[in-house]
């Protein structure tokens, strides 16, 4: 389900997420491997303040390993522990817990040595529609599970999911909006299908994406549809790849916005491989 964001929305989703903050030891920020800064809130840093935090690469399957590699390196550089996770497949899960913990040692160390009784880590997931935070919690539930039930003394209508002993979840997630600050961040969205199509005109998003191809992956543009280039006529290629995939209208020229839509569904159905749309801001030293 995509969310139409009106300032409304924003500031109430922004108090919901203060709310529970106040609940939790931790924030696990569930953002999409492909687009690691353009699923991010623009706003998270602020909103969570100094809560530790877990970023999540999800949907690791669907992204390119090596800038994943890459991605995480990136925010281990600005002190953020990141993981590669596919929720789907369940792959990546067990990391979580062992990395919240190892966040908060210090934490619960002192709580120990001041005679409090050990207790489960409590955490909340936020992220951007999309982004595989109902598939995260399915499958922490699935995997490690125990029961969903109140934590007394919390707060009596908060829904606890134990992952194991060692975690708690809240039922619900934080939902965050995406950024959605430029033309490129939309087009990342879109192809990653955290936004609707109809928000942005799909023969752009479709241009968009044949132009990032060409730069980033000649070799898949060509065994995916014949073509190594894209001219600066992009007609040219959506004559060549409508031709190609049968995307004719009733007279026989080539359908533009059906040639656009095998593109954009090509992408995100991961037909010329895994992809990464963000590019990591390498440091250069000087
Ligand atoms: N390939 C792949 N797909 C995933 C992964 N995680 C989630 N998905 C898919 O992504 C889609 C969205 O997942 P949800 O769990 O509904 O995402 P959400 O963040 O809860 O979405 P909202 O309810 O809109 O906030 C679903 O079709 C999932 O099957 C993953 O790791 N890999």
């Amino acid at each position: 389900m995509t969310i139409q964001w009106f300032p409304g929305h924003m500031a109430k989703a922004r108090r919901q997420v203060t709310e529970k903050l106040k609940l939790v030891d931790i924030v696990i920020e569930l953002v999409d491997a492909r687009i690691p800064l353009s699923s991010r809130n623009p706003m998270i840093e602020e909103i969570i303040g100094e809560k530790p935090r877990l970023v999540l690469l999800n949907k690791a399957d669907m992204a390119d390993p090596a800038k994943t590699k890459q991605w995480i390196h990136y925010f281990e550089e600005q002190g953020i522990m990141a993981l590669a996770v596919n929720a789907q497949a369940g792959k990546g899960l067990q990391a979580i817990v062992s990395g919240a913990k190892e966040i908060l040692k210090a934490k619960f160390d002192r709580m120990k040595s001041r005679g409090m009784r050990p207790r489960a880590i409590r955490a909340m997931i936020v992220g951007i529609p999309n982004v595989g935070k109902s598939t995260l919690i399915n499958r922490l539930v699935k995997k490690n599970i125990a029961k969903t039930g109140n934590t007394p003394g919390v707060t009596k209508a908060q829904q606890w999911i134990k992952v194991g002993k060692e975690l708690e979840l809240l039922d619900t997630p934080g939902i965050l909006w995406p950024k959605f600050e430029d033309q490129e961040v939309g087009y990342k969205l879109a192809l990653t299908g955290a936004i609707k199509d109809t928000i942005l005109n799909l023969q752009d998003i479709a241009v968009y994406a044949l132009r990032f191809l060409e730069a980033t992956y000649p070799d898949r543009l060509e065994s995916r549809y014949g073509i190594k280039e894209i001219p600066e006529d992009v007609v040219e290629s959506f004559n060549h790849i409508g031709a190609r995939r049968g995307c004719l209208m009733a007279g026989g020229e080539i359908n533009y916005d059906k040639t656009a839509e095998v593109i954009v569904r090509d992408i995100r159905n991961v037909q010329l491989g895994p992809i990464t749309f963000d590019r990591v801001e390498v440091k250069v030293e000087d």
